[in-house]
């Protein structure tokens, strides 16, 4: 199966929102706040909604900062493809709320907890916190990270 999914890390005064998630996969860790692409959806668009839905914000200006791939293997076969964008949002609306998917939690951007985040997490989201636009791609055994390589995204001219 293959998906097309979002993450948003929002950004205010040296701080990043991040959320606990509460079930499903990765429930526990912290992570940015995001959601599978639905049928007749734009990236942007799934963004949006997720922010809404998790926290109940409203991101403005989304600035995207990259692709991640996380292959996910089972027994020697790909189980699942997850092609991840990834935004910064510097403002939004609404005051963060917790829902029953999710409870938000600022973090100092040098702060951030990745021992309680997927293992991934450490090699890319440092990059993207200090404005540096990835692209990454990581295999998974059983959702266990087996390797993966990490780029930064630079002007070609
Ligand atoms: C493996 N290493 C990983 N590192 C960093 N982030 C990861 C991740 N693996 C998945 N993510 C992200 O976690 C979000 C929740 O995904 P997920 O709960 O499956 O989606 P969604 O909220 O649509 O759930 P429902 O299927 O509707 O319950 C989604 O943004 C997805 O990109």
């Amino acid at each position: 199966m293959i998906f097309i999914e979002t993450l948003v890390y929002v950004v205010r005064d040296g701080r990043v929102l991040l959320i606990r998630k509460k079930r499903g996969l990765g429930a526990g860790y912290y992570n940015g706040v995001g959601g599978k692409v639905e049928e007749g959806e734009d990236v942007v668009s799934a963004a949006v909604r997720e922010c809404r839905e998790e926290v109940g914000i409203t991101p403005k200006n989304l600035e995207w900062m990259g692709l991640l791939e996380f292959w996910n293997y089972e027994d020697g076969r790909v189980e699942s493809v997850h092609f991840v964008h990834v935004f910064l949002a510097r403002e939004f609306d609404g005051v963060p709320r917790e829902s029953d998917e999710a409870e938000p939690v600022w973090f100092g951007v040098n702060e951030v907890p990745y021992d309680n985040m997927w293992s991934d997490d450490v090699m890319w989201l440092p990059k993207v916190l200090s404005g540096k636009k990835v692209y990454a791609r990581f295999d998974f055994d059983h959702w266990r990270l087996i390797g993966g390589q990490v780029f930064e995204l630079v002007r070609s001219t």
